[in-house]
């Protein structure tokens, strides 16, 4: 068995990861982390637990996590990276949910994230963990910086069109919602049930954390400058996202047949991308509790604009579950191991 710690496990996302991997085949959670809840019972704190695992949290310490073979950090930004060189020191394998090690300049992290970087030698050597554009780097990789929920669903959806060169890259726009745990279960004003329920908002538009990480990962596939204005939307309910992606045709005789076409190409082999049937509309319900992500493309009135519809759950593939995807290509075991999770009717 894969001996696994998980740093931050009170959070949404920590406990998802523990929620996904006590079915996990071929791993283990043998250290699952909080300073506030040392001592106490996970099961206690999260009762869907119960009977899936008696593991209590303990403190976040190098020494604890050195027993495990693959460490998760589901931490706040700024906290995987205060440990990271030890953890690697010693031979350690590492998914970290957080920003730290997703955006590889240095100045660029420090101008979105507000500080220093703690380690910028080791950008360098952390793979970003979108296996649908980098596997073959992430089987050999120490270190995955696991990519954040918006730029999952977004650049899923842009992917096809921006490798193929078929848009223009300097006038892409990304209208992109999540559900309220997005932000996290910290308690905050703006996420009580008064202030979110039964309203709709944009936030962040000015400049959103997830942008540059964005136009990173899509300047990397197109190989040249990538120009996106990302707006995302904060809506009533708990789990959920859903991308609406625009982006304008180079050449005016491309078919939304052949486009329809590249897509389910693009994804015929991987086992967390579906592609709808032209004209289809997904809903972030039919993909709630699991790893998938679906999209379907659109050509309204058959102008020049292309849209494309990307939908995943914030906590799982747009966090925990591709975390867990990550680790099992780190590890060589079966993909889909523990992510075969059929998402919730309704
Ligand atoms: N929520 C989402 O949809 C997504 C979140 N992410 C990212 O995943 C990470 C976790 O998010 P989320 O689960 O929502 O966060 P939460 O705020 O829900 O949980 C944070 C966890 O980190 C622990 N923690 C906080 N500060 C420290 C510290 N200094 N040292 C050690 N542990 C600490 C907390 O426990 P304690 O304070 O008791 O130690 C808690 O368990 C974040 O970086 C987030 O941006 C990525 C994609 C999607
Ligand atoms: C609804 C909501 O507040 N969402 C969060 C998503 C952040 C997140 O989860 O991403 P990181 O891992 O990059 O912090 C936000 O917009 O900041």
């Amino acid at each position: 068995m894969v001996k696994v710690g998980i740093v931050g496990g009170t959070g949404y996302t920590g406990v998802e990861l523990l929620r996904i991997l006590v079915n996990h085949p071929q791993a283990e959670v043998v250290a699952i982390t909080s300073r506030a809840e040392e001592g106490v019972r996970v099961d206690s704190l999260y009762p869907n637990l119960r009977g899936h695992t008696d593991i209590a949290f303990s403190l976040p310490k190098v020494e604890v996590l050195a027993q495990c073979d693959v460490v998760f950090f589901a931490t706040p930004h700024n906290v995987a990276m205060n440990m990271m060189p030890q953890l690697l020191d010693q031979g350690i394998r590492v998914v970290d949910l957080s920003a730290d090690f997703r955006i590889r300049d240095a100045a660029l992290w420090s101008q979105w994230y507000g500080e220093p970087h703690a380690c910028p030698e080791i950008l360098a050597q952390a793979v970003y963990g979108l296996p649908e554009v980098n596997r073959e780097q992430i089987k050999t990789a120490q270190l995955v910086a696991c990519p954040g929920c918006y730029p999952t669903s977004v650049q899923l959806g842009y992917l096809p069109l921006i490798e193929n060169g078929l848009v223009d890259n300097s006038r892409l726009i990304a209208n992109a919602t999540s559900g309220v745990s997005g932000a996290g279960r910290q308690a905050k004003v703006d996420n009580l049930l008064s202030e979110v329920s039964d309203s709709y908002k944009a936030y962040g538009i000015p400049g959103h954390r997830h942008l540059p990480e964005i136009e990173q990962g899509l300047r990397d596939v197109s190989g040249a400058e990538v120009n996106l204005t990302f707006t995302p939307h904060l809506a009533p309910m708990v789990r959920g996202m859903h991308s609406t992606l625009y982006a304008e045709l180079i050449d005016s005789n491309t078919s939304l047949e052949s486009i329809q076409q590249l897509f389910e190409q693009r994804y015929a082999n991987e086992p967390f991308v579906d592609v709808l049937p032209a004209g289809s509309h997904p809903q972030s319900r039919t993909v709630k509790g699991s790893n998938m992500c679906r999209i379907a493309v659109h050509r309204p009135q058959n102008r020049n604009t292309i849209v494309v519809l990307s939908v995943i759950d914030n906590l799982v593939k747009g966090a925990s579950g591709q975390a867990v995807q990550n680790m099992n290509i780190m590890l060589g075991l079966e993909e889909n191991a523990g992510l075969n999770i059929v998402a919730l009717t309704p």
